[in-house]
């Protein structure tokens, strides 16, 4: 194995022919960038989080508490970042977050992001809101792994369609978002009145879906078409879920399933209670309740609380390598990462997103070797310390 990880390796080499990297490397410099290319709209609606923004700020502030204390002279000769998840094997701990709508960022959306999550073999976990269906987003992304996100409608034979459909695609996983039943005060789309799906982006799942189709009286054509989104908005979200209906997603899904947006220990045994396989400490990158807890700080109570009962993953304001170890340390078996790769994606498409999990993947095996960690199973609560 080199002693440079492979990207770095590649970028230093493609130097001597003068060529640069197309877009930075420093992943937090993508939201400037990206704010130049996008509309105000788009812009606004990736970049925006919930109310003051207080919880997105804090997401990031979390990390900056913690700090990696490295160790030395272990033999970093070989290391190995890949994972097994929830039955899919990772090249590393990194997955790339269910992010609706992506049309906005980019004509290719969801289908160039399943290009570039297949070309480095890390997950992508397909938004039910994407702006493709399921079905050609599987095809994008071939042989790559594959997960589906739940957005659990209303209308139950709905919800089981979805859920046939992914099954039948390929997506191998199920990830049930909990806590976006409804959107959340979002200042920067109220102020501009701004709400994609209103304007037919991010219902390619739900138009294309024969049980959809049943409700509105077929095919959306110019003559249904403002009844089938007068039914998404109907029928997006469900209030009146509880913990008791879970037994009805395990009746309909046979593969793995984890519920995103977990923060407090009690719902996370509530969650292994229902017999489900894995939890994602998740504030919705600060899009949901301002004012919440940071998702670090809400990562160790949740996995004392499930021990070893269920796999814990993590979100919400990974933006570096360093992130990532952090969050490791902390208990996560692995992390997703949201919008730095929708900013990939508004820059340089497939490339873009590509340059973006490759840079993570880089800089978080350099993060590693230079700390003493040959693999992530070694990460424990020893390789931080809290920011004096
Ligand atoms: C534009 C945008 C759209 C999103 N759409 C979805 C979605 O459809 N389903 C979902 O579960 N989470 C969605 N999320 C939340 C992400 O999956 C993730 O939890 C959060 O953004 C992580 O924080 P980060 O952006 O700081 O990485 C979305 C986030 C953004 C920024
Ligand atoms: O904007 C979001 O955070 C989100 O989760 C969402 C919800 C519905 C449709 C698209 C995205």
């Amino acid at each position: 194995m080199s002693s440079l990880a492979d990207f770095q390796n590649e970028i230093y080499l493609s130097g001597l022919g003068d060529a640069l990297p197309g877009f930075p490397t420093d992943l937090t410099k993508l939201e400037a960038l990206a704010e130049r290319r996008l509309s105000a709209q788009a812009f606004g609606y990736v970049a925006g989080s919930a109310g003051s923004e207080a919880t997105a700020r804090a997401n990031r502030e979390a990390f900056g508490r913690w700090r990696i204390v490295p160790r030395m002279l272990r033999d970093m000769a070989e290391r190995d970042l890949s994972v097994e998840v929830l039955g899919t094997a990772m090249p590393a701990p990194v997955l790339l977050a269910p992010i609706g709508v992506q049309s906005i960022f980019h004509p290719e959306g969801e289908l160039a992001v399943a290009r570039a999550a297949a070309a480095t073999g890390l997950t992508m976990v397909l938004s039910t809101a994407a702006s493709y269906s399921m079905e050609d987003v599987a095809e994008a992304n071939g042989d790559g792994p594959r997960w589906y996100q739940l957005y659990w409608p209303k209308d139950r034979d709905l919800a089981v369609s979805f859920l046939e459909r992914a099954k039948a695609a390929g997506y191998t996983a199920l990830v049930v978002t909990l806590d976006t039943f409804t959107l959340a005060w979002r200042p920067r789309d109220l102020d501009q009145a701004y709400l994609p799906f209103l304007r037919g982006i991010g219902v390619a799942n739900y138009f294309s879906d024969p049980v959809f189709q049943r409700a509105v009286g077929g095919p959306v054509t110019g003559a249904n078409r403002d009844l089938a989104l007068m039914h998404w908005v109907a029928n997006f979200g469900n209030p009146s879920l509880t913990w008791d209906d879970l037994v009805f997603l395990r009746e309909h899904w046979d593969g793995p399933i984890a519920l995103k947006g977990i923060q407090h220990p009690d719902d996370a045994r509530r969650a292994v209670d229902a017999g489900m396989d894995g939890i994602i400490v998740s504030n919705h990158g600060g899009r949901q309740v301002d004012g919440a807890v940071a998702s670090l700080d809400a990562l160790p109570g949740v996995v004392e609380a499930v021990g070893d009962q269920a796999t814990v993953l993590f979100d919400s304001g990974i933006r570096t390598g360093s992130d990532v170890a952090k969050a490791l340390a902390l208990g996560a078996k692995a992390v997703l990462v949201a919008r730095p790769y929708a900013y990939g994606l508004a820059l340089g498409g497939e490339a873009g997103v590509r340059h973006v999990l490759r840079c993570l993947q880089a800089e978080l095996e350099l993060t590693l070797t230079l700390s003493g960690v040959t693999r992530p199973a070694e990460l424990g609560p020893d390789f931080v310390a809290p920011a004096p």
